[in-house]
């Protein structure tokens, strides 16, 4: 299976300064692939180099099997840039327009399909446009060609919450339709309901590659069985992956360190009358990549 992004030994230096250090990826057909770090990690300076906005330092990368600066990939890419530069006296309408013009390809039923389900405004001159709608502009560009790679900086910046799921759920029909994405955000959680592996950067360097549904059978969960009468606290001690127990009358709480199955498995010996289970915290685990990577370079510089 070739990968439609692969990366080899990529690295940029700005002057001095090494933005992104011997980069290796690959991101397969039919993913959805959450590129994750923290502000100045080097995210916006990999997509750059990605689209040939930039060139890279050493190192090289192909994108849809050809050479970043291969010309013709461009068509069968969508790409939202982290900061867009929409300005004037254009409306968002006629620009969109435009574009699709441009690119040839666009069903322009589309524009108007993606603009409802983002609740864009497309009638303001483009200079007039708030941040959330200037993202809706860009989102729509992005998606409009129904694109076999999208690469997204930072899409949910600015949307509200009905709006970030409308965009997921667009996400979701893309790989659907076997279509690639590359996504960046600063926060797991904006892309763990959608991704199916995160890619962590930190200082230009690529300290994790993760498989979400995998990340998510190691995170830690609370949990909480009503029972209609009492439990012993003996038939729940010393399960595999339990933590913090306690049994209080009916009611029982505890951690659950990755699978939850022996606490199920043990539960059905009663009559489970109610149950809460909190959505796996992945952003703990997400955040000790960063601590262990800080802990390792404090030792490099002692
Ligand atoms: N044109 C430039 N000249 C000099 N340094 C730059 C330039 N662009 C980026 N940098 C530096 O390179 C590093 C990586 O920046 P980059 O924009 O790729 O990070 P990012 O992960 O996208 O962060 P953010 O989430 O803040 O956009 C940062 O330290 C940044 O300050």
């Amino acid at each position: 299976m070739t990968a439609v992004v692969e990366t080899e030994g990529l690295t940029k230096f700005y002057g001095p300064k090494l933005a992104l250090d011997d980069l290796a990826l690959a991101i397969r057909p039919g993913e959805v692939f959450g590129y994750l770090g923290p502000n100045g990690a080097g995210k916006t300076t990999t997509i750059r180099l990605l689209l040939d906005v930039i060139r890279p330092t050493s190192g090289r990368a192909t994108v849809l099997g050809a050479g970043t600066r291969d010309a013709r990939i461009r068509a069968r890419i969508g790409y939202l840039p982290g900061e867009l530069a929409l300005e004037g006296r254009v409306r968002a309408r006629a620009y969109l327009d435009f574009v699709a013009d441009v690119r040839g390809g666009v069903n322009r039923g589309r524009i108007d399909e993606l603009a409802e389900r983002l609740d864009a405004d497309l009638s303001v001159p483009m200079g007039r446009l708030s941040k959330g709608n200037k993202q809706k502009v860009g989102l729509i560009q992005a998606f409009m060609h129904e694109p076999e790679l999208l690469i997204l900086d930072e899409p949910t910046t600015g949307l509200d919450p009905l709006v970030q799921q409308e965009f997921l759920s667009m996400v979701r029909e893309a790989r659907a339709s076997g279509h690639t994405v590359l996504m960046s955000s600063h926060v797991l959680a904006e892309v763990e309901h959608v991704a199916d592996r995160v890619g962590i950067v930190r200082s230009g360097r690529m300290v994790a590659v993760e498989d979400v549904a995998a990340l998510r059978e190691r995170a830690v969960r609370r949990v909480e069985l009503h029972f209609d009468a009492p439990v012993p606290r003996e038939a729940f001690e010393g399960l595999p992956g339990i933590r913090d127990l306690t049994v209080e009358g009916a009611s029982l709480r505890c951690t659950v360190d990755g699978r939850p199955d022996a606490l199920i498995k043990a539960a059905a010996r009663f009559t489970v009358v109610h149950m809460v289970s909190a959505e796996p915290d992945l952003e703990e685990i997400f955040l000790t990549y960063y601590s262990e990577e800080e802990a390792a370079h404090a030792r490099a510089g002692a």
